[in-house]
């Protein structure tokens, strides 16, 4: 369980994250919703640990980050950020198994390299294998980046996974095909997802809870059904959003 209590964070005298409680836990994928520059980066940032807080607190099982070594923060959860880059020349199996750092004693074992053709065959990235990293595509990067994530906490019942828009360069297929293979990882395994998405209609087929961010506040926060709603998307987006219901699932258009 992750709990965060009055976190907030600025940036000199703008404050981008005003004070915020989440709380997350069992199985179930939380979908972070909200305009450009909402704060979502932030709020995920906050909870990972990836940004410094101005105030407030965030334990993971009762346990500051704080109090966590690097480790064992490592193996507790795992964070896919927005940018995909890799500075030196990896090949693509090699990214994977960086996820499998925290788990090495003594170097890598025939276990992590099995891990690394799974993570990599359930992002449909198989073929990449021996490529250099830095020569894929944007979202072939991503998939292969996603794979790495889901390498770390591998079949780990209970980890947390936090996600910066993991299908934001990917076409339709891979979309459903990973959001779908996450969403298997959470039945099968009782993961805890954070994930932040643009599309509604991805958010509606995926979440379970909606956090709805604008100007640097969670507006609401609850179950899917009743935050997707069309008052409540129209003025976060200040456009007119309205919802329809086909074939059992709520879809949402631009009016
Ligand atoms: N380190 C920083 N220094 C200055 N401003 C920052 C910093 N980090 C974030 N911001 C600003 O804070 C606001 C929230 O940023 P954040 O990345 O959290 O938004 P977001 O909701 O994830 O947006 P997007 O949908 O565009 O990815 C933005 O206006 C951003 O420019």
């Amino acid at each position: 369980m992750i709990k965060a209590e009055q976190i907030h964070f600025s940036v000199g005298s703008k404050q981008i994250l005003k004070p915020v409680n989440v709380e997350l836990s069992g199985a179930g994928i939380t979908v972070v919703l909200g305009p450009n520059g909402a704060g979502k980066s932030t709020l995920l940032k906050c909870l990972s640990g990836a940004n410094r807080l101005s105030g407030g607190t965030v334990s993971i099982d009762g346990k500051t980050l704080q109090a966590y070594s690097r480790k064992a923060l490592a193996l507790r959860r795992a964070v896919l950020s927005q940018s995909t880059e890799i500075a030196f020349p990896f090949k693509v199996h090699e990214v994977v198994m960086m996820g499998r750092n925290p788990h090495s004693v003594r170097g890598e074992t025939e276990a992590d390299h099995q891990i690394v053709e799974e993570a990599l065959r359930h992002v449909d990235a198989s073929d990449l294998s021996d490529r250099e990293f830095s020569t894929l595509s944007g979202g072939e990067k991503q998939r292969v980046q996603l794979a790495r994530v889901l390498a770390q906490v591998w079949e780990r019942k209970g980890a947390l996974l936090m996600l910066d828009e993991p299908t934001s360069a990917l076409d339709l297929r891979h979309q459903s095909q990973i959001l779908g293979y996450v969403r298997r990882q959470v039945e099968q395994f009782g993961m805890t997802v954070l994930c932040i998405l643009h599309d509604i209609n991805l958010a509606a087929s995926y979440a379970d809870r909606i956090i709805l961010m604008k100007d640097g506040e969670i507006v609401k926060h609850g179950d899917a059904d009743a935050v997707l709603t069309s008052d409540h998307l129209s003025a976060v987006y200040d456009i007119p959003v309205s919802r329809h219901e086909l074939a059992g699932q709520a879809r949402f258009f631009i009016d």
